[in-house]
């Protein structure tokens, strides 16, 4: 689904230049739940950023699904992230005034679904993942791990290829976070690709393989003998 090869990427600081990614190398699988760990700095944005499609590596080369990243002019880019990407953040980033169900209709919206297809696709989201109920509600009416369900039912409903979580517990308590990281195990059960970016090890030990970097490299990539979140509930 996924292959980067030699990819570096450097930000220039007025004369100087910081060297980020210095020679990234990984596939991933289709239907693989991936978690990439590294301290503050080690550059897990960086590259969630450029497999987001959000940033172009200086060098070396992205394959998704088969179809090279490079060199994209932004209405392609987009079109692209539309249909590969799905992506879930710390913040939740839902917008305040719409209801749960208008947050997780939104993109279809925008990808020109005509309503009461766009409304019946995202109130099935919603009931998968436990809010048929809460349809109605404003964010600011939901808890943080409720609030994450609706993101995670937005990134959904586009049915994309893959997932990208920066950081999808970051907010939530330890209980919330389990529950939270449960649902996306199951989603992960049904096939999809799921790549998480977090500095918490048990949430990283909830995935199926550890990618470490540090200081811009890979230093470690294993498979993980999965806890399931249901031994914590
Ligand atoms: N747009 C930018 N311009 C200049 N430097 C940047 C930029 N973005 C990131 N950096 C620097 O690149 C390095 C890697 O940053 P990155 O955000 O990828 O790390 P990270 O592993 O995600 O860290 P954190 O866990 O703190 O989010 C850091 O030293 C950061 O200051």
């Amino acid at each position: 689904m996924i292959q980067i090869k030699d990819l570096h990427k450097s930000y220039k600081m007025g004369s100087n230049s910081l060297h980020v990614l210095k020679g990234i190398n990984f596939n991933v699988e289709e239907g693989e739940l991936v978690s990439i760990m590294g301290s503050s700095g080690s550059g897990k944005s960086t590259l969630l950023n450029i497999l987001g499609m959000l940033d172009e590596a200086d060098e070396g080369s992205y394959t998704l699904d088969g179809v090279p990243i490079k060199n994209l002019n932004e209405r392609v880019a987009a079109k692209y992230r539309n249909k590969f990407l799905g992506f879930i953040f710390q913040s939740f980033n839902l917008i305040n005034y719409k209801s749960a169900l208008d947050n997780v209709a939104l993109p279809l919206y925008y990808q020109k679904m005509p309503r009461k297809e766009r409304m019946d696709r995202a109130f099935h989201y919603l009931e998968k993942v436990g809010l048929a109920e809460w349809s109605h509600h404003l964010p600011s009416e939901l808890s943080g791990g409720q609030k994450q369900r609706v993101a995670i039912a937005r990134a959904l409903a586009s049915d994309p290829k893959v997932l990208l979580a920066d950081e999808p517990t970051g907010a939530l308590d330890s209980k919330t976070s389990h529950e939270v990281m449960e649902l996306i195990q199951g989603i992960n059960d049904e096939g999809k690709t799921i790549l998480i970016v977090t500095h918490e090890p048990d949430i990283a030990q909830m995935t199926k393989r550890i990618v470490n970097l540090k200081d811009g490299i890979i230093i470690d990539d294993h498979k993980v003998e999965q806890i399931r979140a249901s031994q914590y509930v």
